[in-house]
């Protein structure tokens, strides 16, 4: 058998005044590496051709992002001046959660990828959660190298007795890397809280009556994955979900 065919979702980025598509390599290899599959490239054209698309697909990756999800989607307040966005991606994300989850493709959300799978649930965002009254400061440290930023580990989470995170972490509580501003505020319909950071921060989302994987965590698993055994576990697990869609998706076809 093949093995699995995972796509990550890749923003659009003007390169030398022409429109690019983007995404770092650590998200490849989380989906190489990390889910033992092949990693293709979703670029931010919009929703046209979405169910061919995912019926290509055994798994799909929506990408950590320095972008903010537009304030609009979420019925959120405009956002500062000069904040990056990213409408493109939006109108590609956001349509591609919905549907893969409803297809049963199973889906991992990483960061803006967790931030969006909120939003394309109903939900909303803090869009600078260290002005929050009583929550942390979850943004990167500053001045220090791109390796020092990721593999900083910011705050401990906590996961619920019982759910997949608990399982692969044998254990309730983690340290993990924190790189963000936004953070989910309302929880989307349909979806459960399945990480919290001590300031009560929602760090990882489950789609409840998904019928494959569904899950996004606000950290970096995909940041040297082989080296992290919890960032490790849960790229397998998703590899297994995928490696399970594919041998579905086969059968049927024969
Ligand atoms: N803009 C959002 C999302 C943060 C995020 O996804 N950061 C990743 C940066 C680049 C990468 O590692 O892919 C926020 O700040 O909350």
């Amino acid at each position: 058998m093949r093995k699995p065919l995972i796509g990550v979702t890749c923003c659009r980025r003007e390169f030398d005044a022409a429109p690019g598509h983007f995404v770092g390599e650590k998200y490849i290899r989380g989906a190489t590496d990390g889910a033992d599959a092949l990693g293709v490239l979703i670029p931010a054209l919009g929703a046209g051709d979405l169910d061919d698309l995912l019926l290509s697909l055994d798994g799909v990756i929506v990408t950590g992002s320095p972008s903010n999800v537009e304030p609009r989607l979420y019925n959120g307040p405009a956002s500062a001046p000069g904040t990056l966005h990213d409408p493109h991606r939006d109108a590609t994300t956001l349509p591609l959660i919905r549907r893969a989850v409803q297809l049963g493709v199973p889906l991992l959300g990483i960061c803006r990828g967790h931030q969006e799978l909120n939003v394309a649930f109903g939900g909303t965002l803090f869009q600078r959660v260290h002005e929050v009254p009583g929550r942390m400061d979850h943004r990167e440290p500053s001045d220090v190298s791109y390796d020092e930023k990721y593999a900083y580990t910011a705050h401990t989470v906590s996961f619920p007795e019982g759910s997949m995170l608990h399982r692969l972490n044998g254990g309730a509580e983690a340290w993990v890397n924190s790189l963000h501003w936004q953070a989910v505020d309302k929880v989307g319909e349909g979806l459960a809280v399945d990480a919290v950071a001590p300031d009560g921060t929602i760090e990882a989302l489950r789609v409840v009556n998904a019928p494959a994987f569904a899950y996004s965590v606000q950290w970096h698993p995909e940041y040297k994955v082989l080296e992290n055994p919890l960032s490790l576990a849960l790229f397998r697990e998703f590899g297994a979900a995928a490696r399970a869609r594919q041998a579905k998706t086969t059968s049927r076809a024969a």
